[in-house]
């Protein structure tokens, strides 16, 4: 591919998440295992990025890390300018199971005011907050359903609406439409962007869907196979108003996706220990179907 900017030439940008040297080592039972070995990278404020990366390259070990549920074996984590050591408050994370993550016992406000009862002491305004994020997930009805009886977009907008709600200044999401349909899944990503757009959060967002990573992200992350470093920060430069057909059909999206793809594909065979600092870029056409990094 002829021009793909990288983020090391960045502009200059106001760091709201610094990810510094970040390495993770479980052991235990007798065996270790080396999950990331030196992750560093930063989001700016405001900023949709997208992790892809082989499966297993230790994409929610990394989240993990960010989201304080993890202390990492060596390296940092900085938030606004403060290490993160435990679950920050402006922080909120949405799993790929919303199964499990919502409670089947409560209604779906209930639900969505949960963490909020920590937080947010006044009862009506915490009330209001419920109201106005299942209203921006599209969700003002269901308001008094149970989650059961919701199909399971339905049940991931809920859980994104708990996150909503939660006003975080960084959203973490870790594959959180890997279980739902394909046409379920664009309207979920649309709704990411619309979120994002709207509410001027941060987004950091994992995926294995080498697409979604494209239509969604100003930029990708493209981890190696583990142990993990950053292969590359790669800039998406598709513009701001992106739709499904549209977006998706433009030559510089394919371009984009393949490049992707390509590098996943070296990622694959490509550990931490020889990933260079700063792979070249190439061009070719486009791969067929949907592109996944497993
Ligand atoms: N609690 C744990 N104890 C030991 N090893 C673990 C633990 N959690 C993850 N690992 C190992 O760390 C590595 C990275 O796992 P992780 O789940 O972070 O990768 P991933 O990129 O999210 O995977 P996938 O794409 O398949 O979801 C794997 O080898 C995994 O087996």
């Amino acid at each position: 591919m002829s021009d793909l900017p990288t983020t090391d030439q960045h502009r200059e940008r106001d760091v709201l998440l610094d990810v510094r040297g970040v390495r993770k080592i479980y052991s235990g039972h007798g065996r270790t295992v080396e999950a990331v070995r030196d992750l560093t990278f930063s989001v700016g404020r405001g900023e949709l990025v997208c992790i892809v990366g082989p499966s297993g390259a230790g994409k929610t070990t990394l989240l993990k890390c960010i989201a304080g549920l993890l202390e990492p074996t060596s390296g940092q984590v900085v938030l606004d300018g403060r290490a993160v050591t435990r679950p920050p408050e402006s922080m909120a994370v949405v799993f790929q199971e919303y199964g499990r993550s919502l409670y089947a016992w409560k209604t779906v406000e209930q639900n969505v005011e949960l963490p909020l009862r920590h937080k947010v002491k006044d009862g009506r305004r915490r009330r209001e907050l419920v109201h106005e994020a299942l209203a921006a997930v599209g969700l003002a009805d269901a308001h008094a359903a149970y989650p059961w009886q919701l199909s399971g977009g339905m049940q991931q907008r809920v859980a994104i609406a708990r996150a909503v709600a939660y006003q975080p200044q960084v959203l973490l999401m870790d594959e959180p439409f890997a279980a739902v349909d394909a046409q379920t899944r664009a309207d979920l990503e649309d709704l990411v962007r619309s979120l994002w757009r709207q509410l001027g959060v941060t987004v950091l967002f994992v995926t294995h869907d080498i697409d979604e990573s494209v239509y969604l992200g100003q930029r990708v992350l493209i981890l190696s196979s583990s142990p993990t470093v950053v292969m590359e920060d790669l800039t998406i430069d598709l513009p701001g108003e992106r739709t499904q057909l549209e977006t998706r059909s433009s030559r510089r999206f394919a371009e984009l996706r393949h490049h992707v793809y390509e590098q996943i594909q070296l990622a694959k065979h490509r550990r931490g220990s020889d990933a260079p600092a700063t792979p070249p870029s190439s061009a070719g056409a486009p791969q067929a179907s949907r592109a996944e990094a497993r």
